[in-house]
């Protein structure tokens, strides 16, 4: 049995972060790295297989010369694509990614067939949806990183509130990655206390409201790029839940068909991860208000995809 292969296209900020992140614990036997510009790859690839030793873990970092060499990979992570800058919002960079994105996903079909595929490129609810079309795969072999990463800003926000906490707060966010998300306080806590009992909903309200701006307010902070180090942890832990089949819930972008009362539509829903990916996706029960703001979500995701189709990027 050979040990388990990652690849990971795209090796700007998020990419080589998330090799980093899967080098450092040691959680699979290779990483390829695969970017346009290979001698920035093979850079990235010494730097990150010295960074192992160091660590003294195992994992070997190598590079794709071409996409085609990226061959017989578990799972592949696709960051490949252009980031948000200030000013341009996620729905701006459709028609490009989805492009990039394509053009990607009709080798990697081809040279790693067996693989999970998660797409982390913006806006993201849409480059699953086309990396599932281009495949045609079960849609439990396609699944978007985005939920992990709101949750986690959310737990962040929340400990800037009360002081305490950190390492135990558990937040849950739905729907698409996008302004219309969805924080769900009501299904989240602090050491299995629910939020509600700790904060005011003023305080709450506030926290849902800096939770959906976080990607932002980075941006607007950096400058020249976004956030990448909480992105790369909360991919490497869906790559890391399917390699080692631990059957973990986590958010995350998939496609539905009938869950919540949506099909043909991706959305962030808990899902449960194991070695063929998406295992099973969890209906929470949820409240009106909850129901109203996820069937918001769910439509501006559906307003990219027809976006794709009025585009003429897809025909019907
Ligand atoms: N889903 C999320 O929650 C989330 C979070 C952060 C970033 N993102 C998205 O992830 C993507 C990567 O972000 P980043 O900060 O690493 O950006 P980045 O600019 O640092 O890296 C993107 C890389 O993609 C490469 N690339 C472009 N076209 C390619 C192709 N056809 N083949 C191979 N490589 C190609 C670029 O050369 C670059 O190195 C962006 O689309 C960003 O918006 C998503």
């Amino acid at each position: 049995m050979r040990g388990k292969r990652v690849a990971i296209v795209g090796v700007g900020n998020v990419g080589s972060s998330v090799a980093y992140s899967l080098a450092m614990s040691g959680s699979c036997h290779e990483v390829i790295l695969r970017a346009n510009d290979v001698n920035k790859a093979k850079g990235k690839a010494l730097d990150l297989s010295q960074a192992a030793q160091a660590a003294r873990k195992h994992t070997v970092i190598s590079v794709a010369e071409t996409l085609e060499d990226v061959k017989d990979c578990d799972v592949v992570v696709v960051t490949a694509g252009s980031p948000r800058l200030p000013g341009m919002s996620r729905d701006d960079l459709l028609l490009k990614n989805a492009q990039i994105m394509k053009d990607v996903i009709n080798v990697i079909k081809v040279s790693s067939p067996n693989a999970v595929i998660i797409p982390v490129s913006n806006p993201l609810d849409a480059m699953v949806y086309v990396a599932l079309k281009e495949t045609g795969w079960d849609r439990s072999r396609v699944l978007g990183m985005a939920g992990i990463l709101d949750s986690a800003r959310m737990a962040h926000f929340v400990y800037a509130k009360l002081g305490y906490g950190a390492g135990q707060i558990r937040c849950s966010v739905m729907g698409g990655h996008g302004d219309d998300m969805v924080p769900l306080p009501r299904f989240s806590t602090v050491a299995g206390v629910p939020l509600t009992d700790l904060l005011t909903w003023d305080e709450i309200n506030e926290i849902v409201e800096k939770t959906k701006k976080g990607g932002a307010e980075i941006v607007e902070l950096l400058q020249d790029g976004s956030a990448y180090y909480a992105p790369a942890k909360s991919t490497a832990l869906m790559v890391e839940a399917v390699l080692t089949d631990t059957k973990q819930i986590y958010p995350c972008a998939v496609m539905l068909k009938g869950e919540y009362g949506y099909t043909d539509v991706v959305s962030g829903v808990p899902v449960m991860i194991g070695a063929k990916g998406v295992e099973k996706v969890i209906e929470a029960n949820l409240n009106d208000d909850q129901d109203r703001k996820f069937a918001k979500s769910v439509g501006s995701v559906q307003e990219l995809i027809d976006a794709l189709y009025t585009n003429k990027f897809y025909t019907k």
